[in-house]
């Protein structure tokens, strides 16, 4: 049995966006505005509304202004290529996100491309991921900036180290096998045709949980002492019939197994949000630059 630390990614995150908070105030003193998002979000998903009000109130906090965009589900493809052509072109605005997923009559890559790559703060643009994927500078997309934030907050350099990541998403599996490339792991990428995923999870020093599948992953396939990165978010429903929020990982199951581990809520997501307003400051940065 080893001790398991939990990794407080909600006190990492409030400690990046303090911060930011000073990096911001510099900012504006020396551009008379302060740096601008804005966030587009594509019908009224209750999980995705939540979502889009937290960054709106903690862009506000650190000190950047916050364009909100709401369209109703049914609007067309046209009329978001045009308002994202209008937040490309409004120097008031140096990120954009537009919140996926998107209702099924639009179409997310058209949509993503449509976006101006300098203003891309998602890093979802086929531009930014594969200067991120050649090694040059890149906007890096949120969560996995987080994920790789808090593990080499934990290990130091991540050099050598096995990792597997569960899920190949472009938006996070992806992305994340990506970072931890670049910090030299040896990395895996498992999705749902690996033949023998525990087998697969075991040998990971860095076990990354990417599924969008409640507590999936079991304590036996954990690595005794290994560092568990849990990104999945499910909305459950208890045995009391309230709704709580779990990961991709048994949580309990892992206790005494791992060597550190993050919960859910409380561990990814906040790096995520805080990720996303560093990225509109670098964003901002660069674009001052030319
Ligand atoms: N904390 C945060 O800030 C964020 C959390 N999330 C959460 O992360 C999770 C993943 O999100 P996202 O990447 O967008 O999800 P996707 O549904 O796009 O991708 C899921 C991946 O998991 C793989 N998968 C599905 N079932 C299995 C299985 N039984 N065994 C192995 N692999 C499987 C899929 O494989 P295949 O490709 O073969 O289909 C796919 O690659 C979700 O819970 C989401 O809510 C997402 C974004 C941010
Ligand atoms: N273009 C785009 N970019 C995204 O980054 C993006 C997206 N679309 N669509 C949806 C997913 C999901 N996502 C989350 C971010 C933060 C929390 C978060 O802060 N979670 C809190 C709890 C929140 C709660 O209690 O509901 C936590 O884990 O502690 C969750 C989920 C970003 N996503």
């Amino acid at each position: 049995m080893v001790e398991t630390a939990i990794i407080d990614g909600k006190a990492f995150a409030e400690g990046l966006r303090a911060r930011l908070k000073g990096e911001v105030a510099a900012y504006t003193a020396a551009h008379g505005t302060p740096p601008g998002l804005a966030v587009v979000l594509v019908g009224s998903d209750p999980a995705s509304s939540v979502y889009v009000r937290n960054k709106a109130k903690q862009t506000v906090e650190v000190g950047m202004a916050s364009f909100e965009h709401l369209l109703p589900e049914s609007a067309r493809e046209d009329e978001v290529l045009a308002l994202l052509a209008d937040l490309n072109a409004d120097p008031a605005v140096n990120g954009i996100l537009v919140q996926l997923p998107l209702p099924a009559h639009i179409d997310t890559q058209k949509v993503l491309a449509a976006i101006d790559p300098t203003k891309d703060v998602d890093g979802f643009h086929v531009v930014n991921a594969g200067r991120l994927a050649v090694g040059l500078d890149a906007l890096v997309p949120c969560t996995p900036l987080g994920c790789v934030m808090l593990l080499k907050d934990r290990l130091g350099s991540l050099a050598g180290l096995k990792a597997v990541v569960v899920g190949r998403s472009n938006i996070v599996g992806k992305p994340i096998a990506q970072l931890l490339l670049r910090e030299d792991c040896t990395v895996t990428i498992a999705h749902s045709r690996t033949k023998d995923l525990p087998a697969e999870c075991r040998q990971a020093d860095i076990l990354i949980a990417a599924v969008g599948r409640p507590e999936m992953i079991r304590g036996d396939w954990i690595k005794p002492g290994a560092s568990v990165i849990d990104v999945g978010i499910n909305r459950v429903s208890g045995a009391d019939g309230k709704s709580r929020l779990v990961g991709d990982v048994a949580f309990a199951e892992a206790q005494g197994i791992a060597g550190a581990i993050t919960p859910v809520p409380g561990g990814v997501g906040p790096m995520t949000i805080a990720c996303l307003l560093q990225n509109t400051l670098t964003a901002a940065t660069r674009q001052a630059e030319g």
